[in-house]
C-alpha cells in the first residue's frame, strides 16, 4: 500500500513501525540473551485513527507527542501521509494502534482520502488561534462523508491551547459544532505543552472498543481509560480539570 502513495518518513518515523521488533534475534547476540528474550504479546487488536485537519494546526504534533513524546517548533508540511504506531492498553487488551498523519495542503487530498475507509477513529484538528481552520471544518466533514466509514468514531480538537492569550475560536464555538454532529466529541489540547494529548487517543480507542464485543469482565472495564499513564500537570492559565473533554 505505501509504495502507491507519497509517503513522507520523517526521521524515527512509521517505517520501523510495521513488523518492528527483532523476534528472530541477531547474529550478534550471544544464546543465552537470545533464551532470555521472551516474545511480547501479540496484540488481541489493530485500530487504524487517521488525523485530520489544515495545514499547520499540529497534526504531526499531536502524533508525535502521543507516539514519542516530542515536539517540534519548527516542523517541515507532511507531504501526502506519514504514520506512526505505538501500542497501548485498554479494557485489558493489548492494541496497537497505527496512527495515520495526513497533509493539510488541500492538493493532497487525492491522497489522504485514500486512507479514510480503513479508520475506525478521526481527529479533526484546527488551531484556536487561526479562524480560517475552524472555518474548513465543513469542508473536512464533507471528506469524512465522502470517504470515511459510517461507524468511524469522530473526535474534534482544538490544538495551540497553550496560546490561550491569541484564542479566537471560543470553546462555546467549537462545541456547538461538534454538537451538531452524531456523536462527535470536542476537546481542546495542546501539543506543546502536553496538554489533554494521551487523553485524545485513549478516549478515541475507548470509544471504539466500546463498540467492539470485548471478553473482559464488567468490573475491569470501570476502571481502563487513562490508567495508563498518569494524569498531565495542568499549566495555571488552563482550564480546570472538569472542563477537559476527555
Ligand atoms: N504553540 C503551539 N504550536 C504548535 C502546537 N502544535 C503544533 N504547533 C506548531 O505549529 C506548526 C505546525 O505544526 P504541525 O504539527 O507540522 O502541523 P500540521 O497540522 O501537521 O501541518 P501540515 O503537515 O502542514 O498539515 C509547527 O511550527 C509546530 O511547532 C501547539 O500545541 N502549540
Amino acid at each position: 500500500m505505501e509504495s502507491r502513495y507519497e509517503i513522507q518518513r520523517r526521521a524515527g518515523g512509521g517505517a520501523a513501525g510495521f513488523g518492528g521488533g527483532s523476534a528472530t534475534g541477531s547474529p550478534a547476540l550471544g544464546a543465552s540473551a537470545r533464551r532470555r528474550k521472551t516474545p511480547p504479546r501479540p496484540a488481541d487488536y489493530k485500530l487504524q485513527v487517521i488525523i485530520i485537519g489544515s495545514r499547520g494546526v499540529g497534526k504531526t504534533s499531536l502524533m508525535e507527542r502521543f507516539t514519542d513524546d516530542t515536539f517540534c517548533e519548527a516542523c517541515k508540511s507532511t507531504v501526502g501521509v506519514d504514520f506512526k504506531i505505538k501500542t497501548v492498553e485498554l479494557r485489558g487488551k493489548k492494541i496497537r494502534l497505527q496512527i495515520w498523519d495526513t497533509a493539510g495542503q488541500e492538493r493532497f487530498n487525492s491522497i489522504t482520502s485514500a486512507y479514510y475507509r480503513g479508520a475506525k477513529g478521526i481527529v479533526i484538528v484546527y488551531d484556536i488561534t487561526k479562524q480560517e481552520t475552524f472555518d474548513d471544518l465543513p469542508k473536512w466533514m464533507k471528506m469524512i462523508d465522502k470517504y470515511a466509514s459510517e461507524d468511524a468514531e469522530l473526535l474534534l480538537v482544538g490544538n495551540k491551547l497553550d496560546c490561550e492569550a491569541d484564542r479566537i475560536i471560543t470553546r462555546q464555538q467549537a462545541e456547538r459544532f461538534a454538537s451538531r454532529i452524531s456523536g462527535m466529541r470536542f476537546c481542546e489540547a495542546s501539543a506543546k505543552d502536553n496538554f489533554n494529548v494521551d487523553e485524545i487517543f485513549l478516549k478515541l480507542v475507548d470509544d471504539i472498543l466500546s463498540k467492539m464485543p470485548l471478553e473482559v469482565p464488567s468490573r475491569e472495564l470501570s476502571n481502563s481509560v487513562l490508567s495508563l499513564q498518569p494524569e498531565p500537570e495542568v499549566p495555571p492559565e488552563l482550564p480546570p480539570p472538569r472542563m477537559r473533554c476527555c
